[in-house]
């Protein structure tokens, strides 16, 4: 029997706040290795999810975090808002990986979100949409456009969710 072809990940654009989001909806952004959301959008989300903040920083100082990897952090706090973190850089600022570092972290960290969503779907957990901010575009320095090629490679699995909500402030997607 002819193998069913591997879908590739879909993306909706969406403009406005990313926050503004519906209980149980996961928010994901990129994050480095070292345990720190100083910049950017880290710094909201530290400001409205301190809990998520604090398991984000124990997961990156109790083991050395692998770049390609994924965080996701239960719902906490009232929102029901899950978190999401990318690895897709092991420094930030000056030492940020090279972007082609931080594009092949992110298309594995996204497949590991994937796979990730799924566990928690099968253990009977609430999980609402997946939306990410255009992740890598701004501390980490990589264009939006070479980030989206990327995620439109990712292979979607058996179970995994196949689509995945880009929200911006502006609606500016060029
Ligand atoms: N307040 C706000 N509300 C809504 N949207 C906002 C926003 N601020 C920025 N954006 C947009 O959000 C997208 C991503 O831009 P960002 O620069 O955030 O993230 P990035 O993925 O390039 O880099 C990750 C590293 O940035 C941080 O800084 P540190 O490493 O701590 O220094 C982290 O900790 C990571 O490590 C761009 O579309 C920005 O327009």
């Amino acid at each position: 029997m002819a193998k069913r072809a591997l879908q590739a990940l879909s993306l909706t654009k969406h403009s406005g706040d990313i926050f503004d989001a519906p209980d149980h909806t996961v928010l994901i952004h990129a994050c480095n290795t070292q345990g720190k959301w100083g910049a950017g959008i880290a710094i909201p989300f530290k400001d409205a999810y301190p809990d998520a903040f604090n398991t984000y920083h124990e997961h990156c100082l109790s083991d050395p975090v692998q770049t390609g990897t994924c965080l996701l952090i239960e719902p906490c706090g009232p929102s029901k808002h899950w978190i999401a973190c990318l690895f897709t850089s092991a420094k930030h600022g000056r030492g940020k990986d090279k972007p082609d570092e931080i594009l092949e972290n992110t298309r594995r960290a996204v497949e590991d979100l994937l796979e990730k969503v799924k566990e928690a779907e099968g253990k009977g957990e609430m999980v609402g949409s997946l939306r990410m901010c255009k992740i890598n575009s701004g501390k980490f320095g990589v264009e939006w456009e070479r980030t989206e090629m990327v995620l439109k490679e990712v292979e979607v699995k058996e179970g995994h969710r196949g689509v995945v909500e880009v929200w911006d402030r502006e609606g500016d997607f060029s």
